[in-house]
């Protein structure tokens, strides 16, 4: 694969934990609409390689996409309570604006961060909690329609839907992940669906440093860790992009503890300073809310 790799939404909690991961094995192009600390960015990026643009901005997407060779694009709203009006700009038009500056910049790969959300309606009232649980064996595997139980959701899979169109018109490879639920050390404490849809930090720079590697044309896979308990199949993404978590919620307690002489390999990252940014990440990030717009089925 060609470099440099344009990752957009850079400052927020996933891009963190990939450049955490893997930040020293790329060249990267950082692009964000917040002007990201130096505790943040990697050592070998330069202030050229930093762009603060939106990504609903055509004009600085097409600049900080010259002679790029593959995209993570992370940057969005990631509420689920997301309303309608910020959706539409920063989940749709702004993933339709990068996507097309990819594939008119002949990049080569394209990783699209989708989300649980994008099949939340799956999660009936007579398969749930059951669902959660070890002891059921439902899965979704990435074949099914994409079935949204909120605004944010559908913005989610219209971006997968761009993601086919792209692949399909223009031939560049896109991967859409279908990401569960990213904590930093420990899965969600006391949160049954959190665990089942853990993605720990160490296996989300995996997955996504996999989505560069990995020969493919179009997927929907699953973004979680190795989760004893859990309702999404990581076959997909063991297949077709040569995953390979290493992190298992099983190994802690609800609480979120490390179980005795379980194996709780996602080490400790407190010491480092880009971690740290990443833990004081706001659970509630920079948008605005607006009361005059749905926010349906969150
Ligand atoms: N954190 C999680 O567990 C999950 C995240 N996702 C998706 O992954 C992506 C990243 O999520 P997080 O890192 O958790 O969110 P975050 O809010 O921590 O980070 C998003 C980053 O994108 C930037 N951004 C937002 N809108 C922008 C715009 N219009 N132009 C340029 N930059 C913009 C923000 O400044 C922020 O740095 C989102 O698309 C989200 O929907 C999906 C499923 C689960
Ligand atoms: O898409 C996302 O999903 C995760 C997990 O969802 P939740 O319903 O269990 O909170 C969420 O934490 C993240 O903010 C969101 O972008």
């Amino acid at each position: 694969m060609d470099e440099p790799v344009l990752l957009t939404g850079a400052g927020g909690r996933v891009g963190q934990a990939i450049l955490h991961g893997i930040g020293d094995d790329y060249e990267w192009r950082l692009l964000d609409r917040e002007p990201l600390p130096a505790a943040k960015v990697p050592d070998r990026v330069t202030d050229a390689d930093r762009y603060v643009a939106d990504i609903t901005d055509a004009r600085a997407v097409r600049e900080a996409m010259a002679g790029v060779g593959a995209v993570i694009h992370l940057a969005g709203d990631p509420r689920k309570t997301a309303p309608w009006d910020s959706v539409l700009r920063n989940n749709i038009d702004g993933t339709q604006v990068v996507m097309r500056a990819a594939a008119d910049a002949g990049v080569e790969k394209f990783a699209f961060a989708s989300s649980n959300h994008a099949v939340g309606g799956y999660e009936t009232e007579d398969r749930t909690p059951d669902l959660y649980r070890t002891d059921d064996d439902y899965r979704l595997d990435g074949t099914e329609l994409p079935r949204p139980g909120n605004l944010y959701g559908v913005s989610k899979a219209t971006g997968e839907a761009l993601g086919r169109f792209y692949h399909d018109q223009h031939g560049m490879s896109v991967v859409c992940v279908r990401i569960g639920n990213l904590t930093k050390d420990h899965p969600p404490r006391e949160y049954e669906r959190g665990q089942a849809m853990w993605l720990s930090h160490r296996d989300c720079a995996h997955l996504f440093d996999r989505c560069l590697q990995a020969d493919y044309g179009y997927e929907i896979v699953y973004g979680i860790s190795n989760n004893d308990r859990r309702y999404y199949s990581i076959k997909r993404a063991r297949e077709a992009l040569g995953y390979d978590p290493a992190d298992n919620s099983a190994n802690y307690t609800f609480e979120g503890e490390p179980k005795a002489g379980a194996e709780t390999n996602e080490p400790e990252t407190g010491e480092s300073e880009t971690a740290d940014a990443v833990d004081d990440a706001p659970a509630e990030p920079n948008f605005p809310s607006d009361p005059d717009t749905p926010t349906d089925g969150a």
